[in-house]
C-alpha cells in the first residue's frame, strides 16, 4: 500500500453558492463536510483509482471526532494520533457563476513534542509494508522543519520512493534529503526559493537533492523539471472550470501510484499527474476525480 502523512489535517467544509461577493452577506445550503488536509485527499484518490492507500494523521476536539467519523463512513484505511489540539477547520467557497474556488485554510495549532514523536514512530511502523510515502501539506505552528525529511529517510531505508508535497524549509530539507518526487504549486514554489521563474525555482530544489520537481501551474497544466533533460511541460488544450481544490493532491496520487508500480519517466509521471489534477478539477470536491478521468491522458499537450 502507499502510505500518505498529513501532518496537519483539516475538517472541510465546502459550500456552493451561486456567486461570491466580497463584501455581501451570503445564505448557502449546509456545507459538505470531509476529512481533508492534503494526504487524506491523495489516499482517496489512490483508493479511486484502484490503488491501495494508508493514510496516518492525527485528530483532536470535536471537529477531530467529525473528522474520524467521516473517514470511518469513507472506509478509507487510516490510523488518527488523538492529539490535544482541535483539527483545524478548512472553508471552501465553490462560486458556480465564476467557476472559481476561494479557500480559507485555518493554520492548526502546535502539536507537542510527544506528539511530533508519535507520528514519527507511527511513520516508521507503517512504513514496513509501504511501497511509496508520501507526506503532504502545510505544518502546524512550531512544526520541527525537518519532518518531511525524516519521511523521505525512512521511505529510503525501505527502499521505496517518496513524493512530498510542501512549503518553506520543510520542503527544502525534504529536497535534500533525496526525496525522489517534489510537488509545490507555482506559488509555493516561488515562496520557497524566492525565484519567480518556476525552472530556475526547480532547479534550487534539484540541487539541495530532488530527483524530479513538478511544479503545478493552475489552468496551465504542470511542469516537470527533471535532474538530466530539458523541462517538460503538458496541459490541456483549454483550461477546465470547476473546484480546483484537490487538484494538486490528484497529481501526487497520480506520481505516488507510477513510482510504486516502478514507474520513474518524468514524462509519464507528468502526463498521468496532469490528467489526474485536471480530473480533479471537474470533481465536486478535494479527494475525487471526475469518473472519466482515464480518458483526460490521451487529450494532453505535451512540449
Ligand atoms: O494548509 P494546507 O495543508 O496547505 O491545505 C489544506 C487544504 O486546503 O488542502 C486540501 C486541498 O488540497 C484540503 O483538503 C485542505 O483543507
Amino acid at each position: 500500500m502507499i502510505l500518505t502523512v498529513t501532518p496537519n489535517p483539516a475538517l472541510d467544509l465546502t459550500y456552493r453558492l451561486t456567486a461570491l461577493v466580497p463584501g455581501e452577506t451570503h445564505r448557502a445550503a449546509p456545507p459538505a463536510v470531509r476529512a481533508g488536509g492534503k494526504g487524506l485527499n491523495v489516499a482517496r484518490v489512490i483508493a479511486q483509482t484502484g490503488g491501495a492507500a494508508f493514510a496516518l494523521t492525527t485528530a483532536g476536539g470535536a471537529p477531530g471526532v467529525r473528522l474520524a467519523d467521516e473517514l470511518e463512513a469513507s472506509q478509507l484505511p487510516s490510523e488518527l494520533l488523538p492529539v490535544a489540539s482541535p483539527t483545524r477547520t478548512s472553508i471552501a467557497l465553490v462560486d458556480e457563476s465564476a467557476g472559481e474556488t476561494t479557500v480559507v485554510n485555518e493554520t492548526g495549532d502546535p502539536l507537542t513534542d510527544a506528539e511530533w514523536t508519535a507520528l514519527r514512530d507511527a511513520t516508521r511502523r507503517l512504513a514496513v509494508p509501504a511501497t511509496a510515502i508520501v507526506g503532504s501539506g502545510s505544518l502546524p505552528p512550531d512544526a520541527p522543519d525537518d519532518i518531511y525529511a525524516d519521511l523521505v529517510a525512512v521511505a529510503a531505508d525501505r527502499g521505496v520512493p517518496s513524493v512530498i508535497d510542501a512549503i518553506g524549509r520543510a520542503l527544502i530539507l525534504a529536497a535534500a534529503a533525496g526525496a525522489d518526487v517534489v510537488k509545490p504549486n507555482r506559488r509555493e514554489l516561488a515562496e520557497t526559493t524566492g525565484d519567480d521563474d518556476p525552472v530556475t525555482g526547480a532547479r534550487i530544489l534539484l540541487d539541495a537533492g530532488a530527483g524530479l520537481v513538478l511544479v503545478s501551474l493552475g489552468a496551465d497544466g504542470m511542469l516537470a523539471v527533471p535532474r538530466a533533460g530539458e523541462p517538460l511541460h503538458a496541459r490541456l488544450p483549454q483550461p477546465l472550470t470547476g473546484n480546483a481544490t484537490g487538484a494538486g493532491d490528484a497529481a501526487v496520487a497520480a506520481v505516488a501510484t507510477l513510482l510504486a508500480s516502478g514507474t520513474d519517466d518524468p514524462e509519464r509521471l507528468l502526463r498521468r499527474a496532469t490528467a489526474w489534477s485536471a480530473a480533479a478539477v471537474l470533481a465536486p470536491l478535494a479527494g475525487e476525480l471526475h469518473p472519466s478521468y482515464p480518458e483526460f491522458e490521451a487529450r494532453l499537450v505535451t512540449t
